[in-house]
């Protein structure tokens, strides 16, 4: 039997070096949210500049979209943080969130090059570019324990009516997309062949456009209640998402 020293030993090395990771986690998650606020702030700076410049949105995609995919494909870590426990945020939402965003710039607007111009790619770029500079510097100011009050409002009510418009952005681009998605039968698999399995992404794509019906009130649901615990301090006892 392990005598009272040996347990207050072994005691003390488990709450060190859960202190440790404790401090390596915030260490990790300030540099990643400073990193992808610069990104998404850079993203602002050249929309804005090519507007001013050009004074068209044709061509604005193009002159973004390393930046943009580099950035949202950067955002996949979100998914790593909730699954190692290092913040409090369902898999699940943030599941839906980021993959949503991924499919829509590197299966949609990256490959389908004629609907690059769309008016409703600028919507969602515009918008998903405000949603993250606010989003990632509350995070970075509130890791620092230096949170400005206009930050968390803005965090916490914007959302109220970017959200619609973000996806109304993104539905209206994969709506577009869907005469070329048809006319080219790219990534679709069709019978016979060697797999005896058939894939057509012209239907696949109403599909994922029916799917923000059950999954978009989900997510808005879940930041509206984050926004009374947040801004009015309710506890809130989530169900397991
Ligand atoms: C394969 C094809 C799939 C196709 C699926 C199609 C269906 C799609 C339907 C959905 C459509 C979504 C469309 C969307 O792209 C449109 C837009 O985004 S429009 C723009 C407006 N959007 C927003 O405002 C939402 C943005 N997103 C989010 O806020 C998050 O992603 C979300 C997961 C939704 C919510 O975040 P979370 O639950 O984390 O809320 P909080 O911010 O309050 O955070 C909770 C606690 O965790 C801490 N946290 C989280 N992340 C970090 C981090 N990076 N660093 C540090 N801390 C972090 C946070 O501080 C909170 O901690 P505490 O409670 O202690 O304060």
């Amino acid at each position: 039997m392990a005598s009272s020293e040996e347990e207050g030993s072994v005691e003390e090395k488990e709450n060190a070096k859960k202190k440790t990771i404790g401090t390596l986690a915030t260490a990790w998650l300030t540099f990643y949210n400073i990193a992808m606020t610069a990104g998404w702030l850079v993203l602002a700076i050249a929309m804005a500049r090519f507007y001013i410049e050009k004074r068209t949105h044709k061509g604005l995609y193009r002159a973004i979209q390393k930046t943009l995919k580099l950035f949202q494909t950067f955002a996949s870590f979100e998914l790593v943080h909730c699954a190692l426990g290092l913040v409090r945020t369902s898999v699940l939402v943030t599941g839906v969130q980021v993959s949503s965003r991924i499919f829509m710039v590197w299966l949609i607007t990256n490959t389908i090059r004629q609907i690059q111009d769309e008016e409703s790619v600028i919507l969602f770029l515009v918008v998903w570019t405000v949603t993250e500079i606010t989003r990632y510097s509350y995070y970075t100011f509130n890791l620092l324990n230096h949170l400005p009050y206009f930050i968390k409002w803005a965090r916490y009510n914007l959302f109220i009516v970017l959200y619609p418009l973000g996806v109304a952005g993104e539905l209206l681009t994969i709506y577009a997309a869907l005469p070329y998605a048809r006319r080219s039968g790219m990534y679709s698999l069709r019978l016979p062949n060697k797999y005896n399995i058939s894939f057509d992404y012209y239907y696949s794509l109403f599909i994922v456009m029916c799917s923000y019906i059950p999954l978009f009130p989900q997510l808005y649901f879940h930041m509206l209640r984050q926004r009374r615990k947040v801004l009015h301090g309710e506890i809130i006892v989530e169900k397991d998402e």
